[in-house]
């Protein structure tokens, strides 16, 4: 093969590997070569060195220009790429045969030498760039505008000098004699650079060994057992749903070793990996599990020296801090060589990954108003951490952030290489976690039989901190009396009794009826700690805050707090709630048994947006509030956290724990308060009810859920009362609700069913790309009474969630539609369908597009077919049913006095499955589309559905793209049969 045809063959791997990590270093060393073999002229160099392009529209950009100059250019383009990447990115790739460079003659100019030796040079003039700058100035070949174009803080060293290089080469041929001289006087008195560009020197690898042995140590118990029994990482890490969409909307499911790798990539110019998730979907952990895998070398290979930060450690730094500084305050400290070592960072960004853990509680809102590109100034902590996200600040350095989704607004998104969804537990995982957390195998089973008995408890679990709370309370969970919880709330109560319990001198099991009473004390002080700490953002406290608020060593010894694992460096201990959402029940806790609390205080919880620190808060916690932050615009970072304390109050002010909260506060105050929140989720139903727009004639009246939404319902859901969710839902008058992309899991599908079951009218529920799974599926069969469609698209479901669906779904009269595209199913869900189609004759639309349908389950889907005489649209787009399953359903329609619409496209359906379809044709009245692009048909296919077309008129279009016809043959029988679109 030619060398032009192998770089038009492996243009993509070429990009890859010369963009890959990020950092223009690969393609600059490339282009140093190209131009010092005089493969690429000035000119052309220029055309590909635009400042601010991308770092693929440059590497795009070469490989056309060196493809445009033939065979010879190509030769040297792979033999510089060959000699420039590193071994591990070579392989897989071909670079054809050795090319010889020849020999050019020695360049009779200076600008021209500088060019032949630029490779060398680059190396030889990083480690005195002042050196040369100086000289150049005080020759008068650079003005001090000059130097400072040179010298811009955002460039690497090696980039500095080859900037250095193009500036020298535009002020002429003085210029550059100037600079050879000065690289001659230089020359004996330097050690050779070389050794210490490869590799790291002594210093830096034991500053890795440091690092790698404190981020060890601080990744492998997970913190939320410290003082609750301890459990090693290893023995208890369950692998989490990881989820990446590319810019269509598709999803692929990643392993960890995915999070930094290339698929779902978004940005390539960005260096910032986001991984979002709702509260205890178990981000923190994924981190610390990537940490603790970087330490042992197990993964992350390529990355030299990983920095971990937690941004609720970064909110207690008052101090203005440079890059270095940060780096090594708030990881570790090198013992040797520290400005060695911060050099070889700022040299080798591809070699470096910080991690940045909890965005969302970081207390300013991400900006990108103020940059700054500088390692050695010193400025705010917000300013270096969003100009670090933002690339502004070491680009080339891999980022990784974990955020709550609400606190990544637009702004951020533009900087992000891709995204990352981290899900909670699979079904599997659930059950991996259990029994990894309980080594008696037995109690692991009776732990998972109860959950299985108990659909909402299961639903539960697929969020880890709620899975973690039930296998911890599993005693309480499986001696209840109170009934199975339902809630989150009664899963929190399980917690606190849990605690209160290990502490209590009674028998395990017996904790008197009065036991929160008993603890009212402790509840309410940690209570004020959590709501005025929420309300400024803070989530670390000092023992002086504990003190003050009259918290006693014995509170503290009930567990609900640990010790905050801190690495940087401050003397005085620390504490945090065992997990935030604990925080927010102590805070709820405190709003409704607390009777001093100001009486709009839950009005302000329920309108998260109009948020204002309450006068006790300010009073009280000026020190957690940064004061160079003040002034700047509230972030809205911690209304997630106030959404799920509402949740809480909700919880704890339903009727249903009327009994426990009776002797701590007055009923009539709780009554008051409870009518509170009734009135604020039925404004904030109301608000959302009004923002519904006019249906445009000829469409249905139709609702696209706004973000809280959601929240408001599954406030309405910790209330359990049913006369509230009627009374709502009486209001809310639509034909479609859309509900897409709103992180809808089996947790929010239980809260939905809950309300939506008393919608007045039948409606059109469209759940496309949540993560419903089919656990979820079956939460919300008690409202699918009342669904007249049912949207599904890519929402992991399988077999068993459509056998339960379709259980219900036979016997809701008004249940017509369903889209279940990009889910898991297979030929075992076809025969739920035919009994459908055949016990129903009122279903209109079954679209199964893009599962794993062969044509077993086409031919049982055909089954029920024939017994149907209401079905109008069918799609099975990207299946394998194959001419087989073609031929079982046309056979099954012919008889269909209702299809409209067919779509098999994508199915490796033949000739022959397009004359049995032809058949159809002929002999249907109503059928009006179909859809068979991308199939294998050949001309004698076609030519059946010419004949069959001509017998009938109620055919609009056959769509045959993408099929086995030359250009010739389609164009020759689409003038046969104008129907036919290729
Ligand atoms: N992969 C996992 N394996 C085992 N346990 C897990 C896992 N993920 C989470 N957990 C459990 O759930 C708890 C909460 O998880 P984590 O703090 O990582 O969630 P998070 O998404 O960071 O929450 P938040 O957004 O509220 O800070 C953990 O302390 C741990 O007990």
């Amino acid at each position: 093969m030619s060398t032009p045809q192998l770089i038009l063959k492996q243009r993509a791997e070429l990009l890859a590997v010369l963009c890959g990590g990020g950092s223009a270093e690969p393609l600059d060393c490339v282009l140093d070569l190209l131009l010092a073999w005089e493969v690429l002229v000035w000119e052309d160099y220029l055309s590909i060195q635009v400042a601010e392009k991308a770092l693929n529209y440059k590497v795009r950009q070469l490989l056309d220009v060196v493809y445009d100059k033939g065979e010879d250019a190509c030769s040297c383009l792979l033999a510089a790429m060959n000699q420039v990447l590193p071994e591990e990115q070579k392989a897989g790739l071909c670079f054809g045969e050795e090319c010889a460079v020849v020999g050019k003659n020695r360049p009779d100019t200076a600008t021209l030498t500088l060019l032949a030796d630029r490779p060398v040079l680059v190396r030889k003039l990083r480690d005195n760039i002042d050196g040369a700058l100086n000289v150049l100035l005080t020759t008068d070949c650079f003005t001090i505008k000059d130097c400072d174009v040179v010298q811009l803080p955002v460039y690497t060293p090696s980039q500095q000098v080859r900037r250095l290089l193009d500036q020298v080469r535009f002020k002429g041929e003085t210029a550059a004699k100037t600079l050879l001289q000065f690289l001659e006087q230089t020359e004996t008195t330097r050690p050779n650079p070389e050794d210490k560009e490869n590799h790291p020197s002594a210093n830096c690898m034991l500053y890795q060994k440091k690092l790698r042995s404190s981020v060890a140590a601080q990744s492998h118990t997970l913190s939320t057992y410290g003082g609750t029994g301890h459990f090693s990482l290893d023995d208890i890490y369950t692998d989490g749903l990881l989820e990446v969409m590319d810019g269509s909307g598709e999803t692929t499911t990643l392993g960890l070793e995915d999070v930094v790798g290339p698929v779902g990539t978004l940005n390539d110019d960005a260096d910032t990996f986001l991984v979002s998730g709702e509260a205890g979907s178990g981000k923190s952990t994924l981190l610390q599990r990537l940490h603790l895998l970087w330490a042992r070398e197990a993964l992350l290979t390529n990355i030299f020296l990983l920095f971990p930060f937690s941004c609720r450690k970064l909110n207690a730094e008052h101090r203005e801090l440079s890059l270095k500084e940060l780096l090594f305050l708030h990881c570790c400290w090198p013992d040797r060589g520290q400005d060695e070592v911060f050099q070889f960072i700022l040299d080798h960004p591809n070699l470096v990954l910080f991690t940045f853990d909890g965005l969302d509680e970081f207390k300013q809102g991400f900006t990108d108003e103020e940059r700054h590109c500088c390692p050695t100034k010193q400025v705010p902590i917000p300013v270096l951490l969003f100009n670090l996200l933002q690339g502004t600040l070491m680009k080339g350095v891999m980022k990784v952030v974990t955020s709550r989704p609400q606190a990544v607004g637009p702004s951020l998104k533009r900087y992000l290489r891709k995204e990352v969804l981290l899900k909670g537990f699979s079904p599997g995982g659930i059950d991996c976690f259990v029994k990894k957390h309980h080594s008696d195998p037995a109690m692991a089973r009776r732990v998972i039989e109860s959950l299985q008995a108990n659909s909402v408890l299961l639903s539960l679990c697929h969020i880890p901190v709620f899975c973690w709370i039930v296998t911890k309370c599993h005693q309480e969970l499986l001696g209840s009396q109170d009934g199975i919880p339902q809630t989150i709330t009664d899963v929190y109560l399980l917690v606190l009794q849990h605690f209160f319990q290990r502490k209590s001198y009674q028998p395990q099991g017996v904790l008197g009826k009065a036991w929160l009473e008993e603890h009212l004390d402790t509840v309410l002080k940690l209570g004020q700690l959590a709501l005025e700490s929420l309300e400024a953002s803070c989530y670390v406290f000092s023992g002086y805050e504990l003190q003050r608020i009259g918290l006693t060593e014995q509170d503290v010894s009930m567990g609900f707090l640990i010790y905050c694992n801190d690495l940087s460096v401050t003397d005085c201990k620390r504490y945090e709630f065992l997990h935030i959402t604990l925080q927010c029940f102590f805070a709820a806790f405190y709003l409704v048994l607390n009777r001093n609390s100001d009486r709009s205080a839950i009005y302000r919880l329920f309108q998260p947006k109009n948020k204002q620190l309450s006068g006790l808060s300010q009073r009280c916690l000026g020190h957690c509030i940064d004061s160079s932050v003040e002034g700047v615009k509230s972030h809205v970072t911690e209304t997630p956290n106030l959404q799920i304390t509402a949740q809480f109050v909700s919880g704890l002010l339903s009727q249903r724990h009327h009994n426990l909260l009776q002797e701590c506060c007055p009923t009539a105050v709780r009554e008051r308060k409870a009518k509170q929140v009734v009135k604020s989720l039925s404004k904030g139903m109301q608000r959302h009810f009004k923002s519904i727009p006019r249906p445009v004639e000829g469409e249905k009246k139709s609702m696209h859920a706004m973000p809280s939404f959601v929240w408001l319902i599954k406030c309405i859901y910790e209330m359990q009362d049913s006369s509230i969710a009627q009374d709502t839902m009486a209001k809310l008058d639509v034909e479609h609700l859309k509900l897409t992309y709103c992180n809808i899991g089996p947790v929010e599908c239980t809260a939905l069913a809950y309300v939506l079951k008393y919608l007045r009218n039948p409606v059109g529920l469209q759940l496309d790309n949540n993560s419903v799974g089919d656990v979820g599926v079956e939460q919300l069969l008690p409202c699918l009474h009342i669904c007249h469609s049912l949207y599904l698209r890519n929402n992991n479901i399988s077999d068993e969630g459509i056998r339960k669906l379709l259980e219900k779904g036979m016997k809701c009269e008004r249940f017509q539609k369903i889209a279940l595209f990009n889910n898991n199913l297979t030929d075992a869900c076809t025969q739920h369908f035919a009994w459908l189609l055949k016990s129903k004759q009122n279903f209109l639309s079954l679209r199964l597009g893009n599962n794993n349908i062969t044509s077993q389950g086409a031919e049982q889907l055909a089954e029920g077919l024939s017994s149907n005489q209401s079905l109008q649209f069918l799609g099975l787009w990207g299946n394998k049913i194959g001419d087989r399953g073609a031929e079982a359903l046309a056979d099954a329609l012919r008889n269909s006095t209702t299809l409209i619409w067919l779509s098999l496209v994508d199915n490796g359906v033949g000739s022959a499955g397009a004359s049995a379809l032809a058949k159809l044709i002929s002999q249907s009245k109503t059928l009006e589309e179909l859809w068979l692009n991308k199939n294998c048909i050949s001309r004698e296919g076609v030519e059946c559905l010419i004949e069959a077309l001509k017998m009938n008129s109620s055919v609009k279009e056959v769509w045959l793209r993408g099929n086995n016809l030359s250009p010739e043959e389609e164009e020759e029988l689409s003038k046969q049969e104008s129907r036919l679109t290729f």
